[in-house]
Order: C-alpha cells, then sequence, then structure tokens
C-alpha cells in the first residue's frame, strides 16, 4: 500500500484502488479477520465500518457492564416487525455500529457452548466434518488471552478454572474482576440445593452445569478488551492494512459471478449520505461480508444473492437464487420473572453498593485508588446452564413431541423446500438433545444481590427471517422477524424454565434462609399453563442480541448459504464470516464463539486452501 497513508481513514480519496482482501464491517469477526490476513505483512486488506472510530468512555467502562450498551450513539436504531405471539409488541434490534461492532458495546459475559452444540454444526455435514468441538478448540485457545483470577478472590470466590482450555497469546484479553460478592459464591453454591445439576470447573470445558466465566477485559487496564484493542489496534501498525471509518457497504460488485470488490457511500453524522455518488473499491482475492447476524443477509440480498421472490420484489436483479439468505433467524429469548430474596444474610452482596455507605465509600477509594474492588465487576461471571433432563421431568416427552412434529409447518408458508429441510434436520438434533445431558437449554446468570438475573431460553425451536424492505431495500433497514414462539414448543420448554427458576428461588432448602419473594408473575396468579402462557406472551423478550442463523453454514440441500469453508454458495470469491453463519445457536452469548469462528478461517492452513480455491 502507499507507505504515506494512514491506517485508519475517514477520506475516500485515500482509498487505493485495489486490495487483496475488502472485508465489510469493522466489528468482532471483520478486525479478527483482518488482523490475522496482514500478519504476513504483504496481503492487503481493506476494512469498510459503517461507524467511527470511537474513544467513548461508554465503551471503555466494565462497572456494571452495561454502559456499552447504554449509549445509541453506539447502536444501529431498529425495530423487530409486530411479533404476534407476543401481542404484537415490537422489539428493540440492538447491534454495535462503531469500530469493533457489538464487541464495544456487549456485557462482556466471556462463555463458550457446550461441546455437542459444536458438534451439531458439523453433523448437518458429514461425521468427519471439521466443525466441531475438537475442531474448534485450538481457535477458542487463539481467539482469548486467559489471565487467572488473582489468588485471593480465587479462594475467598472458591473460583475454579482449568487453564488447559484457554491460550494466551491473543491481544483479546478474557480477565477477572479483583472482587467477587460473598452472596454470589452462596448463589452459585445454592444450586447444590437442586437433584442432579452438574458443577462444572471451567467455563471452557465444553460442558453444561453451574460454572464461574471471565469477562472481556484487560486486567491490567481494568477496561473493556474487544475487537478494536484485540485486533486493530495490532494490525494498524502494519502497512498492509487499512480501516475506512464511517463508510456504509451499498453492495457487492461482481464480474459475471466473481465477486470483484464492493460500492460504498460515506456516512455523515451517523447518517449514511444517500446523495452522494456511490465510490468502489476492487478486491483482488476475495470479498468478506462481516456485517453481523442482522446486516449480511441484506448486503447479500441487495447484492442479487438470496430467495429470488424476496429480491424481485424489491426490484433486485437475481444473480444467485439462493433460498436461505435471511431465513432461518435465531435469537436467545429473555424471560423476566422477577425475584428477591427478603433476607439475604449472606454478605458483601451486590445491594451493598446501594444500601451500605461504609462499603460503598470504601468500593469507590479502592477503585480510584487502583481500579479493583466491586467496580471492576461487569456484568458478573456466575450462572447456571444445565440441559433439559436437569430442569424438567418432560425430557421424553417434549423430545418425542418435537422429533414427530411436521416441522415445516411451523415456517413461512412460502419457505423453500430445502430450507424447510434443514429446520427439520435442525429438529431432529434438538429431539436429541431435550434428553441430552451435554446441551444446555437454561440460562440464569447469577447476580450477587438480592434481585434476581438474567433468564434465558439457550435453543428455541421458532426460526425468523431477515430480509430486505422492498419499500427501499438498500437504505431502509432490513425487515427482522423473530417469528417468536411460532414453534408451539417453545412455550411448553419456556414453562418448564420459569417453573425451574421458582424452584431455585422459593423450593430449594439452600435458598430458604434468604426467603425469596416471588414479584412477576407472582405464585397466586401463576399455576396452570394457561397463565404462565399469558406470563409469557406478556413479558418475553426474543432478543439477547445474538442474531445468529441467517447466512448460515449448512448444506446447500439444507438451505445452506456458505459452506464449510464460509464460502458463499453459487459465487467466487465471497465469504460470509460473523454470527450469520451459526446454523444453530450455541448454549451460550456468542462472542467468543465469533472470535473463535473467525480464527478459524483465517488460519495459515485454510488460508492454503481458499488460495488453492
Ligand atoms: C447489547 C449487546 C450485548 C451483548 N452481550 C454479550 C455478552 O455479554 N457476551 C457475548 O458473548 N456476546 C454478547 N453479545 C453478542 C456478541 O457481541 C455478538 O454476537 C458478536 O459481537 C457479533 O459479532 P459479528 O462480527 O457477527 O458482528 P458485529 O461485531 O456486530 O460486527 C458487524 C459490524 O459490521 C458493521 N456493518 C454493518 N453493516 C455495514 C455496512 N453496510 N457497511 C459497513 N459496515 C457495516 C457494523 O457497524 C459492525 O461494526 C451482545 C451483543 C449486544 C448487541
Amino acid at each position: 500500500l502507499n507507505r504515506d497513508l494512514p491506517a485508519t481513514i475517514v477520506n475516500a480519496r485515500q482509498v487505493q484502488k485495489e486490495y487483496d482482501y475488502i472485508i465489510i464491517g469493522g466489528g468482532t469477526a471483520g478486525l479478527t479477520v483482518a488482523n490475522r490476513l496482514t500478519e504476513d505483512g504483504k496481503t492487503t486488506v481493506l476494512v469498510l465500518e459503517y461507524g467511527e472510530l470511537s474513544d467513548s468512555t461508554s465503551i471503555t467502562t466494565v462497572t456494571g457492564g452495561f454502559s456499552g450498551m447504554g449509549d445509541g450513539k453506539l447502536m444501529y436504531s431498529i425495530n423487530s416487525v409486530p411479533q404476534v405471539n407476543l401481542r404484537n409488541r415490537t422489539i428493540a434490534v440492538l447491534a454495535g455500529k462503531v469500530v469493533g461492532g457489538s464487541s464495544a458495546v456487549n456485557v462482556m459475559m466471556t462463555v463458550r457452548g457446550t461441546a455437542e452444540d459444536y458438534d451439531r454444526w458439523g453433523s448437518f455435514f458429514s461425521i468427519s466434518s471439521h466443525w466441531s468441538w475438537n475442531g474448534l478448540l485450538p481457535y477458542f485457545k487463539r481467539a482469548l488471552n486467559f489471565v487467572p483470577p488473582n489468588e485471593d478472590v480465587t479462594k475467598s470466590a472458591n473460583i475454579t478454572y482449568d487453564t488447559s482450555f484457554w491460550g494466551n497469546t491473543s491481544g483479546v484479553y478474557a480477565g477477572w474482576p479483583s472482587f467477587q460478592y460473598a452472596a454470589t459464591t452462596a448463589q452459585l453454591d445454592a444450586f447444590r440445593g437442586l437433584p442432579d445439576v452438574p458443577f462444572v470447573k471451567d467455563s471452557g470445558s465444553g460442558e453444561p452445569g453451574v460454572y464461574w466465566y471471565p469477562t472481556f477485559m484487560d486486567p491490567k487496564t481494568v477496561l473493556r478488551s474487544y475487537a478494536r484493542t484485540g485486533h486493530h489496534e495490532q494490525a494498524k501498525t502494519r502497512q498492509n492494512y487499512q480501516l475506512l471509518t464511517q463508510a456504509k457497504v451499498q453492495k457487492i460488485l461482481f464480474s459475471g459471478t466473481k465477486a470483484v470488490g464492493v460500492s460504498w457511500i460515506p456516512v455523515v453524522g451517523g447518517r449514511p449520505n444517500t446523495s452522494a455518488s456511490p465510490q468502489t473499491v476492487s478486491a483482488r482475492k476475495e470479498v468478506i461480508v462481516a456485517a453481523g447476524g442482522v446486516h449480511s443477509p441484506q448486503i447479500l440480498q441487495v447484492s442479487g444473492i438470496g430467495p429470488r421472490k424476496i429480491l424481485s420484489a424489491a426490484g433486485i436483479t437475481t444473480l444467485v437464487d439462493l433460498p436461505g439468505v435471511g431465513q432461518n433467524f435465531q435469537d436467545h429469548p429473555i424471560l423476566s420473572p422477577s425475584y428477591q430474596f427478603t433476607k439475604l444474610t449472606v454478605k458483601p452482596s451486590g445491594d451493598d453498593l446501594r444500601s451500605n455507605r461504609t462499603f460503598s465509600t470504601w468500593a469507590n477509594q479502592v477503585w480510584s485508588l487502583n481500579r479493583t474492588g466491586p467496580n471492576s465487576i461487569a456484568s458478573g461471571n456466575a450462572a447456571a446452564w444445565l440441559p433439559f433432563p436437569v430442569i424438567s421431568s418432560r425430557a421424553s416427552a417434549l423430545s418425542e413431541a418435537l422429533a414427530s412434529q411436521n416441522h415445516p409447518s411451523y415456517l413461512p408458508s412460502d419457505t423453500h423446500p430445502t430450507v424447510a429441510a434443514g429446520y427439520r434436520a435442525q429438529m431432529l438434533s434438538y429431539a436429541s438433545a431435550l434428553r441430552s445431558n451435554r446441551t444446555a437449554f437454561y440460562n440464569l446468570v447469577l447476580t450477587g444481590s438480592s434481585t434476581s438475573g438474567l433468564l434465558v431460553n439457550l435453543h428455541p425451536l421458532s426460526r425468523g427471517t431477515i430480509n430486505i424492505n422492498p419499500l427501499d431495500p438498500f437504505n431502509l433497514e432490513p425487515l427482522v422477524d423473530y417469528r417468536a414462539l411460532s414453534n408451539p414448543l417453545d412455550t411448553s420448554i419456556i414453562i418448564d424454565i420459569l417453573k425451574y427458576t421458582r424452584r431455585y428461588y422459593l423450593d430449594n432448602p439452600l435458598t430458604k434462609p434468604w426467603a425469596a419473594r416471588e414479584n412477576s408473575p407472582g405464585t397466586s396468579t401463576t399455576n396452570t399453563d394457561a397463565q404462565w402462557t399469558n406470563f409469557i406472551t406478556q413479558t418475553m423478550s426474543p432478543s439477547e442480541f445474538h442474531p445468529v442463523g441467517t447466512c448460515a453454514m449448512l448444506p446447500l440441500e439444507l438451505g445452506g448459504v456458505v459452506d464449510e469453508n464460509l464460502k458463499v454458495y453459487g459465487v467466487e470469491g465471497l465469504r460470509v464470516v460473523d454470527a450469520s453463519i451459526m446454523p444453530t445457536l450455541i448454549g451460550g452469548n456468542t462472542c467468543q464463539t465469533v472470535y473463535a469462528v473467525a480464527e478459524k478461517v483465517s488460519n495459515q492452513h485454510s488460508m492454503i486452501y481458499w488460495q488453492k480455491g
């Protein structure tokens, strides 16, 4: 590249005519791939990112975990279509719009799915697929730099970990706060009051259970560690890397069926300048789409790759009729019962920061002195991730009911037969997962305070769609439809998740002394399944901000969009590398897996494979 040019640019005139690789989206996956591809000092890469390079403290602050997601300036503003099964509520679709993407705004929970989740991905191809737990573990290790918690907190909180599941070379850190509330340990231990709950030594072991997990945080600076700090900062020291910010990619350019470049328009004051004439840039080797689960399908569809019917309705000429693009959309539903321990006697607890003057003064002092203490905790580090047979007596019954469903009847009526076949394959796999002790369906995050934490259904059965808006496919945000609860068995699974949570709080010898109260839905009003269903449709959110599946890595005959090398079917020189390729959700938050996927596809062996074609 021209050596006089800076690595990070906003000016279109500083963009060269041609690069080896063009990456659409400077988010979690995009920056990881860019860093790895430029490591040789020769391969030239341009990343185009819609958002700005922001130094906002909303990104860097770890305390409490939520300041990034609370800052609207860093996020796309998208609302879902009304959800018919959720009383026509619309849902805010959150995704990062800044260098670093969603890794800049997420709540920093650093977890993996279970081994069976990743083996499931490969199972849709063949028994020898390299997409498996064993195939991914080296890339989980490469993806993060694990720094164990300090000895004091390890001992006092009884944190366990096993470094054999981790690496220590990445610029992205999995760190730990220097403090934990005694109440968090007690709440974690209280799962011993319920039968058959597995306890797992390390969050990275691929086993479901109750465990401690780290935070996406640099333990030295006690600031967020994310794709910008871990990858962009390294890559920008090289002459063969460039990042253009405030550039909205319009579409991928083709010569025949070979991707040869992209066009983009500038973003000014946070908004795309739609009256500007689009600029173009060429890719010698490949275009890599890394715009995230919401926008990658949009970019493919406006570029002529997608279900013909949807493209035609929007006036887009079809280049490749690829029925899976934008289908198979999944996200983790959040459930919102509310419990409160009225006598949480274990001290200190998260409540002390609010209600105990001496404690909060001390917390603020040690934080300002050396960034230690309770303020180094982000969104917490302990949770339960449990298999369905552990939480429900209906595992076999629901498994049989799922296996014998008429699966395509729960998809939109015009769904292509290949997409329907993929859904059927997924549901048969989930039917065994419901009976399995190696897939987690249940997730309760422990807060260490008197109020209950996030409750999540880890393997929803319903599938939604993210398609271009036919009214203005380039400039309007895509139509996001979770199709929440469209498979009725989701409601049954969620009811069992809610009942088990009630059991943990109200019918558990180890939480009894803390006298929990159910604020919502309320024990007197929720006893029948109809009453539970009522509560679910009123309060459930279909999104934990983990959109996946919309450019699924599946065989073509199962509605796949990309193959096992993440290459888009039917064209050359085009790959998708981000959360959208996950064919099925994992039983955990998605960020660590996105890093691992990006590491896997960029590794040297795949690179040789890539070049061979
Ligand atoms: C609020 C929130 C909380 C979360 N909490 C957690 C958590 O605690 N733990 C966890 O593991 N996961 C969490 N996640 C999920 C996790 O962060 C994401 O799954 C992951 O970061 C997605 O990576 P990605 O590369 O697929 O997309 P992103 O990181 O979102 O990157 C996509 C990038 O593409 C850019 N882009 C989009 N369209 C265009 C275009 N047309 N032109 C140019 N650029 C474009 C975007 O601006 C963005 O920077 C959370 C997500 C959110 C939003």
